[in-house]
């Protein structure tokens, strides 16, 4: 079945009550007022537009004056004009159209609503203006209202399904970019690195006044990074501080070099060749972190418990919460923190709280079924999807847990043994559609289960 002649279907049969319930002499009168001012209602617009600090970024003078006006007259006459459901669902398809426009130029969905209502006010205030009162008056304002709403309806689920099939793509380009041999490209951008600072020393040493030092933006590694590394380590946190590394060297440091170039200084001109390659050095620790920091989590497996990291949690909750749905039997999610872990690193150092971190995930691992899900959730924290579990098998695996951790002997780098203790927060899945719902619940019972003294497990409430 094609949904979307369906859903269309729905929008006409909607449209053709609302337009069945105005009087066709108000549908024309409304109709006259939108035919004679729908020139100067799109100049207000795009005034109104213009001035909306959000929308303004997605304007230009230009376009206004040359096709946005134009436009918007243009569909105006097309809505309003719509007196069968050929030309109903003739003026649906246009706004599709818009909406697939609206979502590759990234136009948020918010703006286009406010846009929605400027519209409404403006047409409102001309139905008043030409005399339209009583229950006219009212017929046409609700009809106008409800055939810009039923035009945002149709511009928003085409918009929605344009966004998400970008956003495959794009998920698509990411996972085909991390097929690209990583460790090949993380050598050749460290090679590209190492090249621009050879050339930059070469002209350092040799240079005269007047040459052209290359910016390291326009070299190789700094196209890759604006095209490609932009792409494949979009939210990275080291992106946004590498950008500014290579701004301070193309924008500070390399005029000041050009400037002391062939000149009496070479004190200077020697502290600015070691400030360029201070830089350097910090770029090539932050690419190579932004690297190894992706391979980690893009493999979704921890590097130092090789559990489960975060990366697939919301993927794998949502699967669960589908199976349970359709199964009727629940599952459960256990937060395992282990106590007072700082002090563990305080006193026996970090590698020490590593090896505990490690032997924690193994027992975990080794505890529940093979069907249940282990994640390192964050530093000292693990979480335990139990599938298909009430409330008392659940409550049990925790304490399972619980009391093995406690009799545990942990090994640490030195020979020593070591023993520890974890408090556990559990939430029984309770049908709620928002998964972090249910995080959030078992978060709160492990907030109860410190504070009441830790080594225990609690349940959440319902
Ligand atoms: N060794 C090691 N330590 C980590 C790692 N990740 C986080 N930590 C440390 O874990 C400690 C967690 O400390 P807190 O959150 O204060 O909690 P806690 O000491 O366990 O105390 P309670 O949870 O209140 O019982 C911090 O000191 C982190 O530095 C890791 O991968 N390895």
């Amino acid at each position: 079945m094609d949904l979307r002649m369906h859903h269309n279907g729905t929008l006409e049969a909607d449209w053709l009550i609302l337009f069945d319930g105005v009087p066709e002499a108000t549908r024309s009168a409304l109709r006259e007022v939108v035919l004679t001012h729908r020139e100067s209602m799109a100049v207000a617009f795009y005034a109104r537009m213009m001035s909306d600090l959000d929308a303004r970024p997605f304007l230009t003078h230009e376009a206004v004056e040359t096709r946005l006006r134009q436009s918007m007259q243009r569909w105006l006459e097309t809505l309003f004009s719509c007196t069968d459901r050929d030309q109903f669902a003739a003026a649906m398809a246009m706004q599709r159209h818009v909406g697939e426009v609206h979502a590759r130029i990234e136009l948020p969905v918010n703006i286009v609503a406010r846009g929605a209502r400027v519209l409404k006010g403006e047409i409102a205030r001309r139905l008043l203006e030409a005399g339209l009162d009583g229950e006219a008056l009212i017929d046409a304002v609700l009809y106008a209202d409800n055939l810009i709403d039923l035009a945002f309806e149709e511009m928003s689920s085409a918009y929605v399904a344009s966004h998400e099939r970008a956003a495959r793509i794009d998920e698509a380009y990411r996972v085909f970019s991390y097929g690209q041999n990583m460790s090949l490209e993380r050598e050749r951008q460290r090679s590209a690195l190492l090249d621009w600072e050879n050339r930059f020393l070469q002209e350092m040493m040799a240079g005269a006044a007047g040459d052209e030092l290359q910016s390291l933006a326009d070299s190789s590694f700094g196209l890759w990074l604006h095209h490609k590394a932009t792409a494949i380590f979009e939210g990275s946190s080291e992106l946004p501080t590498i950008r500014e590394a290579i701004r301070t060297v193309d924008d500070n440091l390399i005029p000041l070099c050009q400037a002391q170039l062939g000149g009496p200084d070479r004190e200077e001109l020697r502290r600015l060749t070691k400030a360029v390659q201070a830089e350097l050095g910090q770029l090539k620790f932050l690419v190579g972190a932004m690297f190894e920091r992706f391979v980690d989590l893009e493999s979704g497996k921890d590097a130092l418990t090789q559990l489960l990291n975060r990366r697939f949690l919301p993927a794998i909750l949502s699967r669960e919460a589908d199976i349970s749905r359709s199964q009727g039997k629940p599952f459960a999610l256990l937060l395992v923190d282990v106590d007072h872990f700082k002090h563990i690193n305080d006193r026996h150092g970090h590698e020490a709280g590593d090896r505990v971190l490690q032997q924690m995930a193994s027992l975990l691992l080794n505890t529940v079924r093979s069907g249940d899900f282990v994640f390192r959730y964050g530093g000292e924290e693990f979480l335990v999807l139990l599938v298909e579990v009430d409330q008392q098998h659940a409550k049990r695996v925790a304490e399972k847990i619980r009391s093995r951790v406690e009799k545990e002997h942990f090994l640490l780098p030195n020979g020593q043994q070591l023993q520890v203790t974890t408090s556990i927060g559990l939430a029984l899945h309770d049908g709620h559609p928002d998964y972090q719902r249910l995080v959030n619940r078992a978060d709160d019972a492990l907030y109860r289960a410190k504070h009441d003294g830790r080594n225990r497990c609690v349940v959440a409430d319902a």
